[in-house]
């Protein structure tokens, strides 16, 4: 006995073993994509970045040549080129024998989607400073001659100020002015734009851009997805269908949304891309107009502030290392003493900034200093600032101080800012209004402000031609995009594309319909129904190539690659990475398509460590799946049978979506496609339900389907027949008006249901290493059935291409 409790003193006193990355003490796990797991990362020295997102990727994942190689280069080389305080800060990429570790700048907020869960739907002031942002940021990648093309709620991030990070540049692409037509096809079901899933001619890539910010501001402001209310596609889940409806039903709106929103989102959901507007149209749009001093900076000028600021910084005695460690830096230490910062902005419910007619926006950047005594006096509290508030905040800061004309601001000033900034962090979270969070001042709106068009017209520095500004070929520092290996394959349409399989993750509710595919029958019923009223809709001549895209309509293999389609600008070279003993540290300026072997060793015990907690989770987790959430495995086995068993038994498939579907299960047959008249998450439960007993899903999964009921995924399409206990439910905030309770699909309202955003202290790691305990590796509090559920959904989102 006294043995017993002496090993178990022992057992509780032996400290866990820290579990390292290159320099970096690895915490949770933030989340998992299609790589892999991000994990939570921080320095032990303290030095900065305080903390950062690590996204490991297995290098046996990822095989010499394939199309994930491409994707992660193609990933790593963008992050490289682009630098806004809207776009994801890459900080370096390591790598050991086993993982590539991205490490990127640490989004505390969580995601854009799980916010827009908690809050039902997002306030019109909050919604536009977002957008703005999210605007802000594309139009910087698209100067840069780059697309994103996967734009979606789950690859917006947000900082802890509720700033928008975009990130996931996975399947980004570069263009030139000269061709900007490319043809592959990827995105998401939900965001892509018709022209993407509809044709098989090229499209314009800035458009399909541009599509689906339209369709990441109608969920915000409405709380689900656009094109949601086909009675005929309740489910949404017949994509062909969907694309028709979208391309022949005007947009509706639920009664919240203001008459400007309203306007902007007409002009951007427009299905022919030729007839809808661009990227600078949006951004002057008058909706945008109170955010239009940030809108005006153009991407030279956030260059030029990201330069400034990082030669500013190298004169600190600051040990960094490479140049995104000076851009973190730089905001914070930079020994340029030209300006002070003027008094931080206030939470204001009025965020209309004015900008003078006459301030040209050159003089943006130039004033965007900072008082490194000013910034030391901030001490603890600004290592919270992520980058991506801090440049914000100069920007505003310029703004502010030009258009207030506040003289430099005394350094009591800086003081009690500094005070009154530690409050606000302090204060609970709330829905912020301004575009530059919780720190915006109440600025009352110019009367001479009198739109976005006359301020364009005053300050008009935008460029007429976005690429021209700096062409991604001047930038010698970066790798340029167009020199990654793709292997070169024949053109990637839909038409020969493939579905998805186990491989894949599978759907969120924002990016995928449990039933998504239709039978071979029931779509080409439609699709046939449809072509000419689809054709006519994109000014065809040529009917044939529309029905042949429709005829052939299928999900694309994303094993496939996706960016080497004839007309997209990308120049085939072979990929490399060179496999390594030990962890190399990669310098982000150094790093281009290969990744280059350096310094900073890292022992392979940690590199074993890894391997090996990731194996304990994955036990762990196996058992308390078994114990405690066998509804979810209920769930998966479903939805396994659904879209990713590879199991010998998998039903005859329609032979030429077998054909083309080397890992994806089953294809729905039409008879088991719910009535439109049942309730549509009952019955898929119930159908769902039958047809995993009818294959080989396991015993477990079937003494639990009344629990799988309740906690099924089905359960998260449904207001109506919500499964989920009334206690659980979260009311809609007082400000907002109760959303219609027709729509089955408001996805992201009923999600509601649950409270899944992640609470970002709880993974908050301990800095005091004392303290960092193996079980750092492990969350020790074991999140919520909702969010399993959720992460689930995150595992399994899925993407045309
Ligand atoms: N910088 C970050 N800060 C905080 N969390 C992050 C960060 N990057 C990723 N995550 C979390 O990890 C999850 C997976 O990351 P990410 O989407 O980048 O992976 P992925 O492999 O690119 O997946 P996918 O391409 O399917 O989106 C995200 O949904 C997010 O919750």
């Amino acid at each position: 006995m006294a043995e017993t409790k002496s090993r178990q003193s022992f057992r509780s006193k032996k400290p866990h073993k820290e579990i390292r990355f290159g320099s970096y003490v690895l915490g949770s796990t933030l989340g998992e994509g299609e790589f892999g797991k991000v994990k939570l990362g921080w320095k032990k020295d303290g030095s900065q970045p305080s903390q950062v997102a690590i996204k490991f990727i297995r290098r046996d994942s990822i095989p010499k040549g394939s199309e994930k190689e491409s994707k992660v280069h193609r990933e790593i080389n963008a992050l490289k080129r682009l630098s806004h305080p809207n776009i994801i800060t890459l900080e370096e990429v390591l790598q050991n024998d086993k993982y590539i570790g991205i490490v990127l700048d640490y989004a505390s907020g969580g995601e854009l989607f799980d916010y827009i869960l908690s809050q039902r739907y997002l306030k019109d002031s909050f919604a536009c400073r977002l957008f703005a942002q999210l605007i802000s940021g594309v139009h910087y990648m698209h100067s840069k001659g780059i697309v994103h093309r996967d734009l979606k709620l789950e690859n917006l991030l947000l900082d802890k100020h509720k700033n928008i990070i975009i990130t996931d540049f996975g399947f980004v692409n570069s263009f030139t002015s000269s061709n900007e037509l490319m043809k592959t096809s990827c995105g998401s079901p939900c965001y892509a734009a018709p022209e993407l899933v509809i044709s098989n001619d090229p499209y314009e890539a800035r458009k399909v851009d541009v599509w689906s910010c339209g369709v990441i501001l109608y969920a915000m402001l409405a709380g689900y997805l656009p094109f949601d209310d086909d009675p005929q596609n309740p489910d949404g889940d017949n994509i062909a269908r969907l694309y028709q409806y979208i391309t022949t039903t005007p947009l509706t709106f639920p009664e919240y949304i203001e008459p400007m929103p309203r306007d902007l989102l007409r002009k951007v959901l427009v299905a022919n891309p030729r007839k809808r507007v661009t990227l600078k149209e949006v951004r002057s749009h008058q909706w945008l107009s109170q955010h239009a001093p940030f809108l005006s900076v153009t991407p030279i000028e956030w260059d030029k502030n990201h330069k400034n600021s990082t030669k500013s910084s190298s004169s600190q005695h600051i040990n960094l290392t490479n140049k995104n460690h000076n851009r973190r830096y730089s905001l914070i230490d930079t020994a340029s003493t030209s300006k002070v910062l003027p008094l931080p902005p206030q939470t204001s419910s009025n965020h209309a900034v004015a900008l003078p007619s006459s301030a040209s926006s050159q003089s943006i950047s130039e004033q965007v200093n900072f008082n490194p005594r000013e910034n030391h006096q901030r001490s603890d509290s600004i290592q919270s600032y992520s980058s991506a508030s801090l440049a914000l905040q100069a920007v505003f800061d310029a703004n502010d101080y030009r258009s207030q004309a506040i003289p430099s601001s005394s350094s009591q000033h800086s003081i009690d800012r500094l005070q009154r900034d530690s409050e606000i962090r302090k204060s609970p979270p709330t829905v912020h209004h301004s575009l530059f969070s919780t720190q915006q001042p109440h600025i009352p709106r110019s009367t001479t402000h009198t739109g976005v068009s006359s301020i364009y017209s005053s300050s008009n520095s935008l460029p007429k031609h976005p690429i021209i500004e700096e062409s991604p070929q001047k930038n010698t520092s970066f790798q340029p995009i167009s020199s990654f290996a793709i292997p070169k394959i024949p053109d990637l349409h839909v038409a020969n594309s493939k579905l998805p399989g186990p491989g894949t993750r599978k759907p969120r509710p924002t990016s995928f319909h449990p039933r998504l595919y239709p039978s071979q029958d029931t779509s080409n019923q439609i699709i046939s129904s449809s072509t000419a009223e689809l054709t006519q809709t994109f000014g065809r001549t040529d009917s044939s190539s529309s029905a042949t895209s429709f005829t052939n309509y299928k999900i694309s293999d994303p094993s496939v690659d996706l960016a080497s389609a004839e007309g997209d600008i990308i120049t085939p070279k072979s990929p490399t990475l060179i496999v390594a003993e030990t962890i190399v540290k990669i310098p982000t300026e150094k790093l281009d398509h290969n990744l280059h072997n350096e310094t900073d060793i890292q022992s392979k015990e940690n590199n074993e460590n890894l391997a090996e907690s990731d194996k304990r989770r994955s036990e762990s987790s196996q058992s308390k799946r078994t114990n405690r959430y066998s509804a979810i495995i209920a769930a998966e086995s479903v939805i396994d049978k659904f879209f990713g068993s590879s199991s010998p038994n998998e039903p005859t498939q329609i032979p030429e979506v077998a054909r083309s579907n080397s890992r994806h299960s089953s294809v729905r047959s039409s008879s088991s496609k719910p009535s439109a008249s049942t309730n549509p998450l009952r019955t898929k439960n119930t159908s769902a339900y039958e047809s995993s007993k009818n294959t080989a899903c396991n015993k477990q999964a079937q003494s639990t389907a009344s629990k799988s009921k309740r906690f099924s995924f089905l359960s998260f399409y449904s207001s109506e027949s919500s499964p989920l206990p009334e206690s659980h439910s979260t009311s809609t905030p007082a400000h907002l008006p109760t959303p219609p309770a027709v729509s089955r699909r408001k996805v992201l309202e009923t999600s509601n249901a649950v409270n899944i955003t992640q609470n970002a202290s709880e993974i908050e790691p301990k800095q005091d290493s004392s303290v960092i305990e193996y079980t750092s590796f492990e969350p020790k509090k074991e999140p919520s059935t909702a969010k399993k559920v959720m992460d689930f959904f995150k595992r399994r989102s899925m993407r045309i291409g």
